[in-house]
């Protein structure tokens, strides 16, 4: 199994400031300087437990380029793109759109490595060049809007390189899975109107977009039933996410018959992530990953490609990254994470009737996939 894995120390270097993502440091209103939560120390660690552990010399290194202004417009607006580039000009930096995605001068560099670095990671997979690839970049992009960075994302980064293997390699049907625990509404919006692109977005209920990834979001016109929301309530645990994934996206994905999968790889759903309230592990995630091969090898010879999101727990989501690359990698002698029992064993974890019952919600749209 050969597993390519992307990573730079250029993102490490975008920089996002000290307003912790939401608001800036003010004394009068007992707000202290702290570093975003989407920093780079998180992402590094993970970089560095993939390497510490060894894994790295089972993987396939890749390296990401900048991605192009033809590749960014065949998703963003040349609107969104000036955006960025007016702020990447500016001394101090800008910001992707909503005020809480900053970075700074020369800012739109690292972003155009971003999402290059997705488009290198997917085409070779798509290439057959190696099995499947991780792309541990930064920054993260499930919530950039075709004219709008927002939720720390400047750039579609798994949507600009779904675009690009069409554009160049004539991939047809992709299915998208979030499993960030933030609603993939980049994503969604990007494709929402395209049957030739699923979206399946795993999250946790109204926690950002606050409006946004209800059931009732499925796309419009011939993209109407190729979009699935669903918004797991808050605590949910390995139960719920196993469900979610049986009953949901394995026969969705079967249904659709993708040329190519793609995960929006974010950790936030984590149990000890400070902006969420979900309570998954690292084996959840490993076993989310497993079936998502076993998906893969049946319907896509085993395409498939993962772009880093979110996560937050600069201790745990190391771990819980890791073990996604050693599955698949197919590692047979996983790192143990010292976290799990601590984590995994808390009360309420098990799948439970309010989360069964916004599942059941969803199954029945699986219909409408052809
Ligand atoms: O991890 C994220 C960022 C979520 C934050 C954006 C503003 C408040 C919550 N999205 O996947
Ligand atoms: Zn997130």
């Amino acid at each position: 199994m050969a597993t390519g894995y992307l990573y730079h120390e250029l993102f490490g270097w975008h920089d996002t400031g000290t307003n912790a993502g939401l608001f800036p440091a003010d004394h009068r209103m007992g707000i202290q300087p702290f570093q975003h939560f989407e920093n780079a120390e998180t992402k590094r660690r993970m970089h560095e437990l993939v390497v510490v552990s060894g894994v790295i010399d089972r993987l396939t290194r890749l390296e990401p380029r900048k991605a192009t202004d033809e590749e960014i417009l065949a998703v963003h607006t040349p609107e969104h793109l000036a955006r960025i580039q007016a702020g990447s000009d500016q001394p101090k930096g800008g910001d992707s759109g909503d005020g809480l995605s900053p970075f700074g001068p020369g800012g739109i560099e690292i972003g155009r490595l971003a999402a290059g670095g997705m488009i290198e990671a997917t085409t070779a997979v798509v290439e057959g060049r190696v099995d499947n690839a991780y792309a541990l970049i930064r920054p993260p992009g499930h919530h950039a809007e075709p004219d709008l960075g927002r939720g720390f994302c400047m750039f579609a980064n798994l949507a600009i390189a779904a675009q690009a293997v069409r554009r160049t390699h004539g991939v047809e049907r992709i299915a998208v899975l979030d499993w960030d625990v933030h609603h993939g509404n980049g994503t969604q919006k990007v494709f929402w109107n395209d049957p030739h692109t699923l979206t399946i977005s795993l999250h946790q209920d109204r926690v950002f977009p606050p409006d946004s990834g209800l059931v009732d979001e499925r796309g419009e016109g011939a993209g109407f039933g190729y979009a699935l929301n669903v918004p797991l309530p808050p605590g949910t645990g390995r139960g719920g996410y196993l469900s979610a994934f049986d009953r949901v996206v394995a026969p969705a994905i079967e249904r659709f018959r993708p040329d190519l999968i793609l995960v929006a790889s974010g950790f936030d759903a984590n149990a000890a992530d400070p902006l969420s309230r979900q309570g998954l592990t690292s084996s959840t995630y490993r076993d989310l990953t497993q079936r998502l091969l076993d998906l893969a090898a049946t319907h896509c010879d085993g395409r498939l490609a993962m772009s880093h999101e979110g996560g937050y727990n600069p201790v745990y989501v190391p771990f819980c990254g890791l073990a996604v690359i050693e599955a698949l990698a197919g590692v047979t002698e996983p790192l143990t994470d010292p976290y799990e029992p601590i984590f995994g064993g808390m009360a309420g974890l098990e799948l439970q009737p309010h989360q069964t019952s916004v599942i059941d919600q969803v199954v029945p749209f699986l219909d409408d996939i052809h």
